[in-house]
């Protein structure tokens, strides 16, 4: 199972549009998918999914339900883990807590490709998301603020860590425009951090998205025909490039590194 962390440096850039629609294009290329909502404090992908949780990962944490048990179908050919202030805390998760989440996952299987929408920034539960992960997404706009931002996010995942990470670029007027964004952002990354910025692939801005949120609805669904959807897809494809079998760690590994245990 693949573990695809979708991040930013600033809020607001489009990372919980771009993780429903990404799994959604991944889950009707035939992989089932997990989308998990790792926004602290503002967790909104059952929002703009229109799904209303009976329970979150905090019911997990607690002990109360497992994993298997809090997930919900989307109705979108992918499932979800709502989100919860209780993620707030697996920074410091006590031992017990620990336990309840690594017991939490027996008997959960069967995924191929999990997507992490975290919060903004760099603080330490977004930094655990994006180490526990095979692969980082960031996702940048051409805003000069998203793109220092999205440097400093780059900057605090390498420092820990030296692993391959991608570029998103969204809101984009044109292909042009992404272009010289990426190449922007790959040459400081290579110049000045240790580690490889590869591009992904780019979201033009397109009024339809913002209207598909309005509708609480997937742009895929409602707007399949649109440029800014095959963009999606084809950036979708990308991410699952590559041997199924080089990612065999599953959940439990995942869980495992994100609680350090
Ligand atoms: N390519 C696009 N074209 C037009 N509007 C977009 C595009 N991508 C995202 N948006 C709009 O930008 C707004 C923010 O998107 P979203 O909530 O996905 O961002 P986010 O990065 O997850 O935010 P947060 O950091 O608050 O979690 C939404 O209203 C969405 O409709």
């Amino acid at each position: 199972m693949r573990t695809l962390c979708i991040t930013s440096g600033k809020g607001g850039v489009g990372k919980t549009t771009l993780a429903i629609n990404l799994g959604i294009a991944i889950a009707r290329a035939g992989r089932k998918v997990l989308l998990l909502d790792g926004d602290l404090g503002l967790a909104n992908l059952n929002v703009l999914l229109g799904i209303i949780p009976r329970f979150t990962l905090h019911d997990v944490v607690r002990g109360q339900r497992s994993l298997a048990q809090i997930i919900m179908p989307t109705g979108y050919g992918l499932d979800l883990v709502a989100g919860a202030s209780g993620i707030a805390e697996l920074a410091d998760l006590g031992e017990i807590e620990r336990q309840n989440v690594i017991k939490s996952l027996q008997g959960l299987s069967g995924y191929d490709v999990l997507i992490i929408d975290t919060g903004a920034g760099i603080g330490d539960s977004v930094l655990r998301f994006a180490l526990a992960a095979d692969e980082v997404i960031v996702v940048t706009t051409p805003h000069p603020t998203s793109l220092t931002d999205a440097y400093g996010i780059i900057k605090a995942v390498l420092a820990q860590e030296a692993k391959p990470l991608k570029l998103l670029v969204n809101s984009v007027a044109s292909a042009a425009e992404a272009r010289r964004i990426a190449d922007r952002l790959t040459s400081v990354t290579d110049r000045f951090v240790h580690g490889t910025l590869e591009c992904v692939g780019y979201v033009p801005l397109d009024p339809l998205i913002e209207k598909s949120i309005l509708a609480q609805k997937p742009h895929l669904v409602l707007n399949p025909g649109a440029a800014s959807a095959q963009r999606i897809r084809e950036t979708a494809m990308r991410l699952i490039e590559g041997r199924e079998e080089d990612f065999r760690g599953g959940l439990g590994r995942f869980f495992k590194r994100l609680l350090g245990t």
